[in-house]
């Protein structure tokens, strides 16, 4: 029997596994039925905390289809969440992941605010951007955001030959004012998610479009409201990059995997 958590930070969920002392490796498939909404634990994707020297812990990031993946924002945010609650951390994390080093700040209403890494590149186009925020995303403007067939038209660009052979997640974006509205694909999910976290991240950073200076972006997701706040050094450049949002524990448990 193996120990988990499930946690989610604006609908996005994933499993969680303290493997600092458990070491265990999981097959692809073992994730995917973790994963699974009916016949396992049901996830977005999963992850394990792992030792790593010189931080206070490593965060290992796999899609619900069982392959390892990419950064993930909202599962960065839940992974020191948890780490907080297991007593490795207090009010501040410091971990690797697959980009990079990232910190995490534990804030006084409970919400995480997480540092991204910078980001370089950003095209912009007519109708849609493209950008990598520690996973890649296609950004697309529409008018009505509830209108979007968001799987058809997600899977579509998901797996365009442009982008192969990892592919994108692909984010449909309204502008309301000052607040921007989102909802995504996920690459590795292969479905609508209820939020993104490198999602909303790249949306805020494509929506300030040429303009450069200080941001800070509220998102509305089906799953819940985030917040990004970033530096724009240049049109296709953003440093200081910080995405702000809850991360709740929702219940604990053990799974056969036999
Ligand atoms: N599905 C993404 C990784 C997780 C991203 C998302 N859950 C987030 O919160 O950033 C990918 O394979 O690129």
């Amino acid at each position: 029997m193996i120990p988990f958590s499930k946690y989610q930070g604006t609908g996005n969920d994933f499993v969680l596994i303290d493997n600092r002392e458990l070491h265990i490796s999981l097959t692809t498939e073992q994730i995917a039925f973790m994963c699974h909404r009916r016949f396992g634990i049901g996830a977005d994707g999963l992850m394990l905390l792992e030792k790593a020297t010189g931080f206070d812990f490593r965060m290992v990031y796999f899609n619900s289809d069982g392959n390892e993946s990419t950064m993930c924002g909202n599962g960065g945010r839940c992974i020191t969440a948890f780490a907080r609650d297991l007593g490795i951390i207090t009010g501040h994390a410091h971990f690797i992941a697959i980009d990079g080093a990232h910190e995490a700040t534990v804030l006084s209403d409970g919400d995480i605010a997480l540092h991204m890494n910078n980001v370089q590149d950003v095209q912009h186009f007519a109708d849609h951007a493209i950008l990598n925020t520690g996973s890649p995303h296609y950004v697309e403007w529409v008018e009505d955001v509830a209108a979007v067939d968001v799987f058809e038209r997600g899977k579509h660009i998901r797996y365009d030959a442009a982008f192969a052979p990892g592919g994108t997640n692909v984010n449909f974006v309204q502008r309301d004012g000052t607040m921007l509205k989102v909802r995504t694909y996920e690459r590795g999910v292969e479905d609508e998610t209820y939020s993104c976290g490198t999602g909303v991240t790249a949306a805020a950073i494509a929506a300030s479009g040429n303009a450069t200076g200080a941001f800070s972006t509220d998102i509305a997701t089906p799953g819940g409201k985030l917040n990004v706040s970033f530096i724009k050094d240049s049109a296709a450049s953003a440093t200081g990059v910080v995405l702000t949002g809850p991360a709740r524990h929702v219940f604990s448990g053990h799974i056969s995997l036999g």
